[in-house]
């Protein structure tokens, strides 16, 4: 790891559910120094005042070409949307700054894209569906198991505000499984929808499920179902404090790549 003592860090997104528990994480972390935020409305604010917390550092700028030529920046951490996300992503890019993204909504063709823009440049970051070191497991174990149970359904659970489905985590787990599980359509030759979507979305002949409902977070169990037997892999976010420790960790690892990462369990030893 880099003996390079503090990171400084921009987090786009501030005001979002998982920004504003990164700005908490980094407040408290060691090695990280918030230096600003970029948020499409609050030009020029404190981030103190828009978050409403004493002693955080950095202020918020809307435009993030002002605050990558302004600040001296070495991550972005970005928890906006697709659109603003990949503005972000590119715009780190151009200006030498090591993405950290959380956002979901980014296709492998575009991952490549980025990647090969950032391997000209030699520039280190991440792309992360899932920040959450239990859900990173299931997504592993669940590549594992697909070789053996090819008959398998992901179901994710989330909050009723998220606007994408299914989540990413999801999509990246089904492309795991990909890996491993050999392709085919499953359920009965001839099953009909009386209701359409009854079924799920198609991944693969394999089926996702999104479910969206208040008091959730963030959930997925895999299913795989075998001759006699059920394998069911789950795992619960109920605070999204369980991200942090990944977003810290690839804070500090992005730091020491030199190429674009897709997915947390990539530079997890
Ligand atoms: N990788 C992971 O572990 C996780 C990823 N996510 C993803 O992170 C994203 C954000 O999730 P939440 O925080 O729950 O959403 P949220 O809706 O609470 O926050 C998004 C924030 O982005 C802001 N925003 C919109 N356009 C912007 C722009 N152009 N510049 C700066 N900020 C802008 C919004 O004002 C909002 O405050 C989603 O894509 C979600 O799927 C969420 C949780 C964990
Ligand atoms: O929007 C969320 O909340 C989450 N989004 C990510 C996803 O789409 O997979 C990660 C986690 O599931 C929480």
């Amino acid at each position: 790891m880099t003996d390079k003592k503090t990171i400084r860090v921009v987090v786009a997104g501030p005001r979002g559910r998982m920004g504003s528990e990164t700005i908490r994480m980094i407040a408290k972390a060691e090695g990280l120094d918030l230096v600003a935020a970029i948020d499409h409305n609050h030009d020029g604010e404190r981030i103190e005042d828009l978050l409403g917390v004493a002693g955080l550092s950095g202020r918020v700028y809307a435009d993030s070409d002002a605050c990558f030529s302004n600040e001296e920046v070495d991550v972005l951490i970005d928890f906006t949307n697709p659109e603003a996300g990949k503005q972000n992503l590119q715009k780190a890019i151009d200006y030498g700054v090591r993405p950290v993204i959380g956002t979901s909504g980014f296709t492998n063709e575009e991952v490549k894209s980025y990647r090969s823009q950032m391997n000209d440049k030699k520039l280190g970051g991440i792309i992360a569906p899932n920040f959450a070191i239990g859900a990173v497991l299931v997504m592993k174990f669940s590549q594992m198991a697909a070789k053996y149970f090819p008959d398998a359904e992901i179901i994710e659970l989330h909050h009723d505000k998220k606007k994408d489905a299914p989540s990413g985590t999801a999509i990246k787990t089904a492309e795991l499984m990909m890996k491993t599980r050999e392709s085919k359509k499953q359920g009965a030759p001839d099953e009909k929808e009386t209701l359409p979507g009854a079924r799920g979305a198609d991944f693969d002949g394999m089926r996702i499920h999104s479910v969206r409902l208040p008091g959730l977070i963030a959930h997925q169990e895999v299913l795989f179902g075998g001759k006699g037997e059920l394998l069911t892999l789950r795992h619960d976010s109920m605070d999204r404090a369980s991200f942090m420790t990944g977003v810290y960790y690839a804070t500090k690892t992005v730091m020491d790549l030199d190429t674009l990462v897709y997915g947390l369990e990539n530079i997890l030893d």
